[in-house]
């Protein structure tokens, strides 16, 4: 199957001569929702607005279902639907003037009742009528995500979606976003909050200084790089650790009250049992363990540190 977007040796350096991307090459499938991570300032947004067609590419391509976003600007820009991070819809127009002027503007026949069933999915109908530079912060963000989709694009870009948005709206957005995606909708999103990505991706993009440094499914990615720690909490705290168990990547914390040992998932062994055993042998009892695995946010933290 071929890729909905397809971006190759794609490079942008800003006329300040800034290179905010370097060779980047993806391909996004089509009806998948992709996560873009990466610390401020990484090229996410530049990623987002060069796919667009908002910002110039200075090297290399990207197509969208097969469109040059140059030389197809028009057929490419109208599978698309954006959501930027920028709260820039401050107008005299209603909700309603808006959403259907944004379906007018890609060529697609009114259709009220769609448009409807839109604002009403955004909790958005009661205030159709209403003037948007009169609406709340969070009713105007809902106004861009159904603006983005009014003219029903098979791509949705989300630009940092929840940031400062209130627990209603988020819960409404990931609402809104499976059911896209149950319609085939690809969604390509930007996210600080990574338990977020954790949630919603099926794969994972780490953007870092404007090079793409990892891709990869979720499960997969949690299972190659994650970790898993074992906490023990010791009957009587120690100040250090006997001899004989250099070999473990150990560390006591909490003044000396725990022990946490750190060991892969997929170590064919282990060494659990040894630990214990040579913790017995020792005379070092606890009295309650507890273990637990790296989330994505650990996993993405280290990734940015590796590649700082
Ligand atoms: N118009 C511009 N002119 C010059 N430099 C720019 C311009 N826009 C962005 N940059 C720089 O390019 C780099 C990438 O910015 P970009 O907005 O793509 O990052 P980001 O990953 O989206 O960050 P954030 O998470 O903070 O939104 C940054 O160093 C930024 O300062």
């Amino acid at each position: 199957m071929h890729p909905i977007i397809s971006v190759k040796q794609l490079g942008k350096q800003y006329a300040s001569g800034h290179s905010a991307l370097a060779d980047i090459n993806l391909d996004i499938h089509k009806g998948e929702i992709f996560a873009l991570l990466g610390p401020n300032g990484a090229g996410k947004t530049t990623l987002i607005s060069i796919i667009c067609g908002i910002v110039n590419p200075s090297h290399g391509g990207v197509t969208v279902d097969g469109n040059d976003i140059l030389t197809s600007y028009r057929a490419s820009r109208s599978l698309i639907g954006l959501v930027p991070q920028e709260l820039f819809t401050n107008t005299f127009e209603t909700v309603w003037a808006t959403v259907t002027f944004s379906r007018g503007l890609f060529g697609k026949p009114a259709n009220p009742a769609y448009l409807e069933q839109l604002l009403r999915s955004l909790s958005l109908w009661e205030k159709k009528d209403s003037k948007i530079m009169a609406l709340s912060g969070g009713m105007k963000r809902r106004v861009l995500i159904a603006k983005a989709l009014a003219h029903e694009p098979k791509i949705l870009f989300l630009d940092e979606p929840t940031a400062g948005v209130d627990v209603d709206l988020r819960r409404d957005m990931w609402n809104l976003v499976r059911k896209l995606r149950e319609q085939g909708v690809t969604i390509i999103l930007t996210t600080h909050y990574i338990e977020e990505a954790e949630e919603m991706a099926d794969r994972i993009g780490v953007i870092n200084k404007g090079r793409l440094i990892l891709v990869e499914n979720k499960h997969s990615l949690i299972n190659k790089l994650g970790k898993k720690q074992l906490t023990l909490h010791l009957q009587t705290a120690i100040s250090a650790l006997p001899n004989g168990l250099d070999h473990y990547e150990l560390e006591l914390t909490d003044n000396g009250s725990q022990l946490v040992y750190t060991y892969d998932v997929h170590a064919q062994h282990t060494g659990i049992a040894e630990l214990l055993k040579t913790l017995n042998d020792h005379q070092i009892d606890f009295k309650d363990l507890q273990s637990s695995q790296s989330s994505l946010e650990d996993i993405f933290v280290n990734l940015v540190r590796e590649h700082a």
